[in-house]
Parts: C-alpha cells; structure tokens; sequence
C-alpha cells in the first residue's frame, strides 16, 4: 500500500505491518502537532474473508472502550474509499 492520505493527518512513514494491515507515523494538522500511529486496513484484502472483517470489527469496538496505560489508546476511526 502506497503512503495513504488522510484527513487531519500528515503521514510520515511505514512503522510496520500485521497480516490485514499496514502502521505508518503521522502527526495532526490542527493544534499541537500530535504524533500518532496511523493503522490501515485495505478493505480489499479483508472483502472476501468473514473471519476477518469479524476481528477487524471486534478490534475497533474493544479499542473503544479499554483504557489502560499498557495498551495503545485509539483517538479516531474512519473510513474511506480503500
Ligand atoms: N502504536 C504503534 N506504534 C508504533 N508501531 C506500531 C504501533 N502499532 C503497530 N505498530 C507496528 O505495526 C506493526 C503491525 O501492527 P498491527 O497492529 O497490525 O500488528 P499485529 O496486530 O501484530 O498484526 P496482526 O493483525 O497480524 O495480528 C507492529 O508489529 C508494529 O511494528
């Protein structure tokens, strides 16, 4: 996947990879300049698979609500396109 662009976002570079997805740095726009971890799922490498459209969804919904200091906090979910 090429570097992705994102709304309120300036995307910096790749930090890694996980089986349906791709993690690249970025920092917000507006306000203090907020570096974060941008993780990017391509929706046609997870259009055919039940299973992971499943995890991906569980994934967004526990991120949601868990607050804790040894796990990653999410501050936004959107979709686009891809
Ligand atoms: N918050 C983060 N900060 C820095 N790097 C990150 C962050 N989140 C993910 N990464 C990098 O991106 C890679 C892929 O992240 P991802 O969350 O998809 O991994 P995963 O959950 O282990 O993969 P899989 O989906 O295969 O289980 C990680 O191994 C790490 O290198």
């Amino acid at each position: 996947m090429s570097i992705p662009s994102i709304d309120g976002y300036v995307v910096t570079e790749k930090l890694g990879s996980g089986s349906y997805s791709t993690v690249y740095k970025a920092y917000t726009k507006v306000g203090a300049r907020m570096t974060v971890a941008v993780k990017c799922v391509d929706k046609s490498s997870i259009k055919n698979s039940g299973a992971a459209v499943d995890n991906l969804i569980t994934e967004i919904r526990l991120l949601k609500t868990l607050t804790h200091p040894h796990i990653v906090h999410m501050h936004n979910f959107t979709w686009d396109d891809r």
